[in-house]
């Protein structure tokens, strides 16, 4: 694993353009910015050229749908292509939202996306596999989590991340898992939004999106783990304060420490 590119993110500040939703908006700029990009937010498709120009990746995440936000997104996508910026895009209760399901499957196979960051329902979901999603959460299920996210790498062509206790990542050949994190990543909504941003960050430094989507995963999973750690009394509301303090402080050599990852 490259450790370094979190050195070269932060010197090269890129600029990620963020298709949010509203419920974490604020969550999702400050994580990005803590970590050392330089987030913008836009719901505009009259701006859309400007901005998917000046970045250096893209950020699509579908956790508050509208029919105009789904234009936007085909607008963003389309330029993201012309432009050649990595897309990365989050499917935020596809295994559970049918109408979700069908737009994002669309999406997916119209626009090349180089990364798919979802929990295990999600993937499961987009892969055609069982599983018993709940709302945004990854609910349960009993299937081989290593098949399902490879087996949905290899539909779409593309890296995916099925998140949870364990990151496992799989660009259809290769496959990655980051053992790190805390249980407390789960009760602050938004943690996987802001692990999406993250990674879209990366996209703009690292060589292939295999590697991006495994040292983002790595990076968040172990700021997280270093905030319960160092404050063992920490909650939902603090853990989410700490983790962007940490998100901003962590180095190299502190993840070294921690890093536990095949
Ligand atoms: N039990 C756990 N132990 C360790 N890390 C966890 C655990 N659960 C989730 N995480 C971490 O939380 C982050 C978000 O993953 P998660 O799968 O919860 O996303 P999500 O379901 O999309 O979240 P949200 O919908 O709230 O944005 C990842 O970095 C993951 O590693
Ligand atoms: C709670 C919630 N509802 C739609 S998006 C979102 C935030 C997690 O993605
Ligand atoms: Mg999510």
């Amino acid at each position: 694993m490259q450790l370094k590119l979190l050195d070269k993110l932060r010197a090269e500040n890129p600029v990620i353009f963020n298709i949010a939703n509203f419920v974490t908006v604020q969550d999702v700029a400050n994580a990005v910015n803590a970590i050392g990009a330089s987030p913008i937010m836009s719901n505009e498709v009259a701006e859309a050229e400007e901005i998917v120009r000046m970045a250096s990746a893209v950020a699509v995440n579908i956790g508050c749908l509208t029919k105009q936000q789904i234009n936007h997104i085909k607008k963003v996508e389309d330029l993201a292509r012309q432009y050649n910026k990595p897309i990365v895009f989050d499917p935020v209760a596809v295994g559970a939202v049918e109408y979700r399901y069908k737009i994002t499957d669309k999406l997916l196979w119209d626009f090349h996306t180089s990364i798919i960051r979802g929990n295990i329902g999600e993937i499961a979901a987009l892969g055609g596999f069982d599983w018993s999603s709940k709302g945004i959460d990854a609910g349960s299920g009993s299937g081989d989590i290593d098949e399902i996210t490879a087996k949905t790498a290899q539909k779409y062509r593309c890296t995916v991340i099925a998140s949870g206790p364990t990151d496992t990542i799989s660009d259809g050949k290769r496959i990655a898992h980051i053992h790190n994190g805390s249980p407390l990543f789960k009760t602050h909504v938004g943690s996987g939004d802001m692990l999406t941003s993250i990674v879209t960050a990366f996209t703009a430094v690292a060589d292939d999106p295999f590697e991006a989507a495994q040292i983002g995963a790595l990076v968040f999973s172990c700021a997280g783990q270093l905030v319960v750690k160092d404050h063992p009394n920490v909650g939902p509301a603090t853990f989410g304060m700490y983790l962007m303090d940490y998100l901003y402080k962590v180095k190299v050599a502190d993840i070294e420490q921690i890093a536990d990852f095949d």
